[in-house]
């Protein structure tokens, strides 16, 4: 069954909210694939493996409890084990004896435990952030560490493996009786200092007490305390919160709160989307708002002076006595050079990883910029002036991302208490992921039986380790050198000055990389051309100063791109000049609608909702820009950056994918990308979690971005950037906020677009068969939204 035919199967009643993803396909249980039960180590293993780990697990029946002597403590816990697929916590009635530890569905000791662990076998006790009270009891199932009477079974296939459970109980005081009784009896831990209090004091987790996070590097104590992460959801989910944190500093540097004390401009009042976050632009920004991941997505609008130049008339210096002048330009838009840069510039600035092809290297450009932070990059030569004259004045772009670090180290001499917190939560985190990977294996193989993975442990002479919660960056160097990308960049453009081949008429946009502009062609450059220029087309040119570029290859893939997609739904590149070794023209099919982000801002409500579109134009909307992305997704092109402000719209209501600077080409030897990329807000669970990713993560985009059309905004936009990427990891497929005034099309085709499992996610090809575009209005009934513009 298809999935658009899975998701039509569900009923009105189902869509309370988004709600479920369809139900996947029936297929043949992982469980049964080899004809035996799935894995899972609560279940019954082959008796000989019990009893080679010191384990005895009873739920096969196997025999008898063993006699486990005199109860020392008992109680209720909850469990979980480490197998494939032990992800649930599971009420147990624990019972410690001399020699064992066991564990039983109820607290009638006559019947069989489910699982019995000899006490000579456990080889490590340890209290773990997995969960709130949670200890670890890591049991080895080497035979060498059981007693030398032991059987004569070999052990040389699994010698020095250790499995872990997890036992969580109730309360602080709890844990800690459990942890010393089971340590005064385990014969493997005696001679080792006894274990009382001795993570408990200082841990990476919130203290009620405080009302704050301790135990944390001091940027993510930081970072913390700027956000709306709380205690709560600290109890709830830790894991995530550490992903979260890491996907932050991994993305932004050491996640530092920026110096500067500078307040948002009070043209940031002029962004609906800015003043969500802080609305008093007086305010100094948070850590988080000023490192740019809070969307800057304001609707600049578009300065209304046509300013007409007459021809043959030196064209663009008289743009600099027009009336976008610096100021006004610095007025209209918050982000201008001047005050800010737009959060995509700061995020080419961001280090890359190597680029495995030349689209690969079209890296993140998101947002987690600083868009304070001073400019670090020097341009290897003065910029040439720039048709606005711009040269001079963008020298002071003052926003550059922090260079990449790597994770805070602990003290490297001396005990430290907060490492080895940390690397508990680390771990934890480590354990949390692998669980979730194990999750999304679609057919974990019965007899896959991992070693459970082991907890940072430090000997006690042994410098303390980094936290290990941040992967070790591979130094990032440039894919191509200076002269590679100009030689490559001269291939792609024409190499002369197109001034006197365009009429400049006003500017159309700020981009990160330089400034988009209308012009009028009023003359023909010799050469060839795809599409055969005519005098009097209006086109948009954006132009770059090259210097000013961090990364310039990046540029040259974008030109590389967009030159190979020529699609109805993607925004048409005409042509490239590189007039000077410094300044960069882009041309491209002009788009007079602007972007979505624009319409969607400029609309009033429509009718009853509050969506400022209706669902007709919505499905029109969405049906295009789903057409241009399964061209790019045919052509293994994944465009990372699907958002509202990426879409464009001409007069006819023609829509347009445009930006493909985070785009990335998937091959055959590359088919799925790890990579973090895109705007936090309209990121796929998969991206923030640190998973490998394919084309789907376009089809979430495209969810959030109908969600836009809906409700004017993605989810959790009023939330900062680091709680809005802990929602994301940790609520799945968002909600509605009035589903209830939606069509059940539209809600059927949001759950197949916003599924979390990407196995059940449409692709675009899918899409394109549903439902809901055949609500899809004509494009002259989207003639009203383009009106704002008029
Ligand atoms: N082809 C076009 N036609 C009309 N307006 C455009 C066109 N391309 C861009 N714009 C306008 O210019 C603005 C900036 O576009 P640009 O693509 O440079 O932005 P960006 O994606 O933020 O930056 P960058 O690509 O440099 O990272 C857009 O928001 C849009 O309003």
């Amino acid at each position: 069954m298809s999935l658009s035919a899975a998701a039509n199967k569900i009923s009105e009643r189902d869509f309370q909210n988004i709600g479920p993803a369809p139900r996947p396909p029936a297929t043949t249980s992982p469980s049964k694939v080899n004809g035996t039960v799935g894995y899972n180590q609560t279940r019954p293993i082959p008796k000989f493996m019990n009893q080679r780990d010191g384990t005895r697990n009873l739920n096969s029946g196997m025999g008898a409890p063993q006699h486990i002597g005199s109860q020392a403590k008992v109680g209720w816990v909850s469990y979980k084990d480490d197998g494939l697929l032990s992800f649930i916590w599971q009420k147990r009635y624990l019972i410690l004896s001399d020699s064992y530890i066991s564990l039983y569905k109820n607290d009638k000791s006559i019947e069989e435990p489910i699982l019995q662990i000899a006490l000579t076998n456990i080889v490590s006790v340890s209290r773990t952030q997995l969960k709130q009270n949670c200890l670890e009891l890591i049991r080895s199932t080497d035979r060498s560490s059981l007693s030398s009477s032991s059987s004569n079974l070999s052990i040389s296939s699994d010698a020095g493996s250790k499995k872990s459970i997890y036992i969580a109980t109730k309360t602080e005081h709890d844990l800690h009786s459990w942890l010393d009784s089971i340590f005064a009896r385990c014969p493997l831990l005696s001679g080792v200092s006894s274990p009382t209090n001795f993570t408990h004091k200082v841990h990476v987790g919130f203290d009620p007490e405080t009302g704050s996070f301790v135990g944390m590097p001091t940027n993510w104590e930081n970072l913390l305390k700027h956000s709306r992460i709380t205690g709560e959801d600290w109890n709830n989910d830790s894991a995530a919160v550490i992903q979260v944190l890491q996907f932050y500093q991994e993305y932004n540097g050491n996640g530092k709160a920026p110096n500067t004390t500078k307040p948002l401009t009070n043209d940031s009042k002029n962004s609906s989307q800015t003043s969500l976050i802080n609305s008093d632009s007086s305010r100094k920004p948070s850590p988080l708002q000023a490192t740019g991941l809070v969307p800057q997505r304001q609707a600049p609008t578009p300065p209304r002076s046509k300013v007409p130049v007459g021809p043959g008339k030196p064209q663009l210096p008289r743009l600099n006595t027009t009336p976008l002048n610096n100021t006004q330009q610095h007025q209209r838009s918050p982000y201008s050079p001047v005050n800010g840069i737009p959060p995509r510039n700061a995020a080419r600035n961001t280090p890359y990883k190597q680029p495995t092809s030349p689209v690969d290297s079209f890296r993140p450009i998101h947002n987690m910029s600083n868009p304070y932070s001073r400019h670090e990059h020097q341009p290897s030569q003065s910029p040439s002036p720039s048709p606005l004259g711009q040269g001079k004045k963008d020298q002071g772009i003052p926003t550059r991302l922090q260079p990449q670090r790597m994770a805070p180290k602990p003290p490297v001499t001396g005990p430290s208490p907060n490492s080895a917190s940390v690397s508990a939560a680390a771990y934890a985190f480590k354990q949390k992921q692998q669980q979730q990977q194990q999750q999304q294996q679609p057919y974990p193989r019965p007899t896959e039986q991992r070693a459970a993975p082991q907890p940072p442990r430090q000997q006690e002479n042994e410098p303390k380790k980094d936290i290990g919660v941040t992967k070790p960056r591979k130094q990032t160097k440039p894919s191509m050198s200076n002269a590679e990308i100009m030689s490559k960049l001269k291939s792609v453009t024409i190499n002369t000055d197109p001034s006197p081949y365009f009429q400049m008429i006003e500017k159309a946009g700020q981009g990160a990389s330089g400034s988009v502009y209308l012009a009028e062609r009023i003359a023909i450059p010799p050469g060839e051309f795809d599409e055969t220029p005519e005098v009097g087309d209006k086109v948009a040119i954006k132009q770059m100063i090259l210097s000013k570029q961090p990364r310039k290859e990046l540029i040259v893939n974008e030109i590389l791109v967009m030159k190979d997609s020529r699609h109805k739904n993607i925004v048409n590149f005409l042509e490239a000049y590189l007039k000077t070794e410094d300044d960069l023209w882009v041309v491209m099919e002009f788009m007079e609608g602007g972007s979505l982000t624009d319409i969607i801002e400029n609309s009033p409500a429509t009718g009853s909702s509050s969506s400022p579109l209706t669902e007709p134009q919505i499905a029109y909307i969405v049906r295009e820009t789903c057409q241009g992305l399964k061209f790019l997704h045919d052509k293994h092109i994944i465009h990372r950056d699907i958002k509202s402000d990426n879409v464009l719209l001409d007069n006819n209501a023609r829509v347009k994918i445009t930006d493909f600077g985070f785009c990335a080409k998937l091959t055959d030897q590359r088919s799925k990308r790890a990579t973090m990329v895109g705007t936090p807000y309209w990121m796929a669970p998969e991206v923030v979690k640190q998973r490998e990713y394919d084309e789907k993560v376009d089809v979430w985009s495209l969810g959030i971005m109908t969600i836009e059309m809906l409700e004017s905004e993605p989810p959790y936009l009023n939330e900062d950037p680091l709680k809005a990427l802990y929602l994301i990891a940790t609520n799945g497929t968002p909600k509605l906020k009035n589903p209830e005034s939606l069509s059940l099309e539209i809600k059927r085709f949001l759950s197949v677009c916003l599924c979390v499992d990407v196995r059940y996610r449409a692709s675009t090809e899918e899409l394109l068969h549903h439902g809901f575009f055949d609500m899809a209005c004509e494009p002259s009934a989207l003639t009203p939204l383009l009106d704002w513009k008029n």
